[in-house]
């Protein structure tokens, strides 16, 4: 069974229709990313996925007890505020010192919880924000967009500390971006969002498809292929079999 699940969803912001329609289901430890130009919908659909938003129509399913662990896109933080690290991570709930240790440790941090939360670059500043996360042992964790204002190496460097977790935990992942070349080769699937799924996929099967192209361009498929040849591990499945499980369907 699907962590979660949505069925003909359908959300209307303000009158506006911003999602018409979209089915989509994530199953236990797969990596899958939605990409789509701004306004799309990408943050409107986790938002109902977790259940922030109501649907108009549709239903979404969630797995009875399910952990999510959710990464904002930023977050702002008092800068005269004084804030430790470990501090941040005890708000609002204190957490046991080892629970707090070990998730600074998964995320890539573990020598930073003293320092102040302003001092922190931007990618340790996402990475706190992935251990804050990663507290209640996710089942699946959510990301929207939240490498941005990261450098294409930082954001690169974050995206493989995902995959590190998700390795290690077990954790399906679901995140929202627009490092198109970056994420995506990371992915098991590919959701390619326009208000409704234009298109869905393995990476390999979603960059050549003309739905796919119509909205990025071709472009990214150089930068997309580096990082391939760059990605050294070994994903369990066998991407012949995966197309199987493919579809681009231009219907809109
Ligand atoms: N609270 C709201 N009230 C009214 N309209 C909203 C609200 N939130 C989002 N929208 C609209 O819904 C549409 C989809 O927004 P959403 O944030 O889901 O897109 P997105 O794909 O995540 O965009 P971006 O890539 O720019 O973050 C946009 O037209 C947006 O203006």
């Amino acid at each position: 069974m699907s962590l979660i699940s949505a069925q003909n969803l359908t959300i209307v912001l303000n009158g506006q229709t911003v999602l018409k329609n979209v089915n989509f289901s994530i199953n236990r430890g797969e990596i899958v990313t939605i990409v789509g130009p701004n306004g799309s919908g990408k943050s409107s659909l986790l938002r109902a996925l977790i259940g922030a938003l109501t649907p108009a129509s549709g239903t979404v399913t969630r797995a009875d007890n399910l952990r999510i662990g959710y990464v904002p896109q930023k977050l702002q933080i008092d800068a005269t505020l004084p804030l430790t690290v470990r501090g941040f991570l005890n708000l609002p709930h204190r957490q046991p010192r080892t629970v707090v240790e070990n998730a600074l440790k998964k995320a890539g941090v573990g020598d930073l919880a003293k320092r102040q939360m302003v001092d922190l670059s931007g990618g340790q500043f996402q990475r706190v924000l992935l251990a804050r996360a990663l507290l209640n042992a996710p089942d699946i964790l959510i990301l929207d967009e939240a490498t941005q204002g990261l450098d294409q190496p930082g954001a690169a460097a974050f995206y493989r500390q995902i995959d590190d977790v998700r390795r290690e935990m077990g954790c399906a992942v679901l995140m929202v971006s627009h490092d198109l070349h970056v994420v995506m080769a990371a992915s098991d699937r590919v959701v390619c969002l326009n208000g409704h799924v234009c298109c869905e996929g393995t990476p390999e099967i979603v960059a050549d498809a003309p739905e796919y192209r119509a909205l990025f361009g071709t472009g990214t498929q150089g930068a997309f292929a580096l990082y391939r040849h760059e990605h050294t591990h070994s994903h369990d499945h066998d991407p012949d079999h995966d197309h199987d499980h493919t579809h681009c369907d231009g219907a809109h």
